[in-house]
């Protein structure tokens, strides 16, 4: 009988272009050979220019979901994404509690997502505090892009030196490590992402591709993480491999419809 890979728990939007969400987790999770459970949280009505509907999944629906999948099939990490409200992130945190995602134990990954990239609101502005107040003490890790830092700390960034200021400020809230992601820091030549436990920074250089196709990209980089987390990778390893990911995802994107494509996990499956 063959052994079953490592699972990973997405607790995420459903994306109905393909591009971001869940459908961006779970392709990402199949290129990475690990197996992805869901807990859907909406389902969006969205396409490469944006998003037109959304529809909330019941909070005691998404909660059962989690303790369902983790108490069965069992998982050895978890991410969020779209969480759409407060009342969906007050039932998630007890049932995270109870299956022992998250606080120390398994690795829980905190992707703060506040928006589409074409800016449509995909949390409601009255969830922020339980975000920071739930879910930021339980993180191993979150990963915020710069409008989520504004929005999260209301530190607006504009260069390395705020990147770090901004780090200090998300780790104070109580999460192990920051990732303070710079794919928003537009005038910079390079994408830097900064890595961050209260002690030492770490910083993670790469490209910026001249490209409008990322959508998917912090879920692609969460994803990424979260499976070397599940083979048992420390922090700074698993966001190394995720960012290495990234790079090669955006550099293979793909445009579709008639605005922004999703980056591509394809290239993991060639060769
Ligand atoms: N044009 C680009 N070229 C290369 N890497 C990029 C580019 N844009 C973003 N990235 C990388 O992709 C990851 C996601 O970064 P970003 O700051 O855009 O987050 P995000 O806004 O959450 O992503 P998205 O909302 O598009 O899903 C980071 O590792 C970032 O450095
Ligand atoms: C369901 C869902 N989850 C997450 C995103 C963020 O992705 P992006 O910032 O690339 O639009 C999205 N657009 N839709």
């Amino acid at each position: 009988m063959t052994e079953a890979p490592p699972r990973v728990l997405t607790i995420a939007g459903s994306d109905s272009g393909g591009g971001a969400g869940i459908q961006a987790d779970l392709r990402t999770l199949f290129a990475c050979g690990v197996h992805g459970c869901v807990a859907l949280t909406a389902v969006t009505v969205q396409n490469s220019l944006g998003v037109t509907g959304v529809s909330e999944i019941p909070a005691d629906v998404v909660a059962a979901q989690i303790v369902s999948v983790a108490e069965d099939i069992g998982v050895q990490a978890a991410k969020t994404g779209m969480l759409a409200s407060a009342q969906i992130i007050e039932a998630i945190t007890p049932a995270l509690d109870r299956v022992g995602i998250g606080a120390g134990k398994t690795p829980l990954v905190v992707d703060p997502v506040s928006a589409s990239m074409h800016g449509n609101p995909l949390l409601a502005d009255n969830a922020l505090d339980a975000l920071r107040g739930l879910l930021f003490p339980r993180a191993t890790l979150v990963t915020p892009n710069l409008d989520e830092v504004r929005l999260i700390t209301g530190i607006a960034v504009k260069d390395r030196e705020d990147q770090r200021v901004a780090a200090k400020a998300l780790h104070a809230m109580g999460p192990e490590w920051v990732l303070v992601k710079g794919g928003h820091m537009w005038d910079d030549p390079e994408c830097l992402d900064l890595l961050y436990d209260g002690q030492e920074f770490i910083e993670l250089p790469g490209p910026r591709y001249d490209t409008e196709h990322t959508h998917g990209s912090g879920d692609t980089l969460a994803s990424s993480i979260s499976s070397a987390l599940a083979r048992g990778a420390s922090v700074p390893e698993a966001v190394r491999f995720g960012k290495e990911f990234i790079v090669r995802s955006v550099a293979t994107a793909y445009p579709l419809g008639a605005g922004s494509g999703p980056v591509s996990p394809f290239w993991r499956l060639d060769g």
